[in-house]
């Protein structure tokens, strides 16, 4: 029941205004679009893409922002908020943060060079949020390809979907806490590159535990097929990530996308789509919040 044209009479300039603030983000840091789109990724598999991801903890309100995929890691909250007050300015308490989060991650990936699709839109604001439906649904970096594939299809994903989705990991970071074991352990990685990533992520955990490093080692600012290249290269940085290319199932599908750039970029669209309609609130369900960090 989402639709493109959700808000054409409501909010005729929506989709420049979180362009506009998107785009100048990104200009200050690339980065940030890596961040975006993690965030509506982090949201959707939580309870669906309802926003929950945004509300903040208060004395009384325990949220999803100190889950542990989160906790230190999901960024990216303070460019919501100048989304939502942009959006706020040209049609007051019309559209949901859920919908601005799902923009955003679009025009993220369209301004380092991924596709674009046409957005679904119509969901409405959670008044609740999980963090111990964060801590169980979004999915580890210590995953094996069953568990990755499992928690895809929880939500709806197919194998594919979650194959295509995981392409995301050609733009932005990673935290050394996220890559040790894999670095220091694992034998079906490139010697020469764990041995770069060691150089900025020490053996001993607790020390440089957030240090960063790209989880695309070429391309880390473009939205490009690298990822599946590395993987074929047994360059994949997360444990998680390697799991895809590891003589496995899923092997041929990452090959395909490693020499198909267009099909990677057409699958990756459609994929996001059927992402963005992991159980949305429509309706009289929830609410069209004022601030996407606290209910009304
Ligand atoms: C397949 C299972 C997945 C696992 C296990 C996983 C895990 C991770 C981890 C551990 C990080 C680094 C976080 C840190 O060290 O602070 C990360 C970063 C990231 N993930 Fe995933 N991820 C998965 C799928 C996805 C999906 C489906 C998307 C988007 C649709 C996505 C988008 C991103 C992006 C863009 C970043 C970089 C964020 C930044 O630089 O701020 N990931 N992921
Ligand atoms: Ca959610
Ligand atoms: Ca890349």
């Amino acid at each position: 029941q989402l639709s493109p044209g959700f808000y054409s009479k409501s909010c005729p300039k929506l989709f420049q205004t979180v362009n506009s603030v998107v785009r100048s983000a990104i200009q200050k840091e690339a980065r940030m679009g890596a961040s975006l789109l993690r965030l509506f990724f982090h949201d959707c598999f939580v309870n669906g893409c309802d926003g929950s991801i945004l509300l903040d903890d208060t004395s009384s309100f325990t949220g999803e922002k100190r889950a542990a995929p989160n906790f230190q890691s999901a960024r990216g909250f303070e460019v919501i908020d100048q989304i939502k007050s942009a959006v706020e300015k040209v049609c007051p308490g019309v559209v949901s943060c859920a919908d601005i989060l799902a923009i955003a991650s679009r025009d993220s990936t369209v301004t380092l060079g991924g596709p674009s699709w046409n957005v679904k839109l119509g969901r409405r604001d959670a008044r609740t949020a999980s963090q111990a439906a964060a801590n169980n649904s979004i999915p580890a970096p210590t995953s094996n390809l069953n568990r990755l594939i499992s928690s895809f299809s929880a939500v709806g994903l197919s194998t594919n979907d979650m194959v295509v989705l995981s392409g995301s990991h050609t733009i932005g970071q990673a935290r050394c806490t996220n890559f040790r074991a894999r670095i220091y352990n694992e034998s079906n990685i490139d010697s020469s590159f764990a041995q770069s990533r060691k150089g900025n992520c020490p053996r001993a955990s607790g020390s440089g535990d957030n240090n960063l490093a790209p989880l695309d080692l070429q391309t880390p600012i473009k939205f490009d097929n690298n990822y599946y290249v590395n993987l074929v290269n047994k360059k994949g940085l997360l444990h998680s990530d390697q799991q895809l290319f590891n003589g496995v199932s899923t092997d041929s599908t990452v090959r395909g996308y490693s020499t198909n750039p267009s099909k990677f970029k057409s699958d990756f669209a459609a994929a996001m789509i059927k992402m963005g309609d992991i159980k949305p609130l429509t309706g009289n369900n929830g609410e069209i919040r004022k601030n996407c960090r606290r209910r009304n």
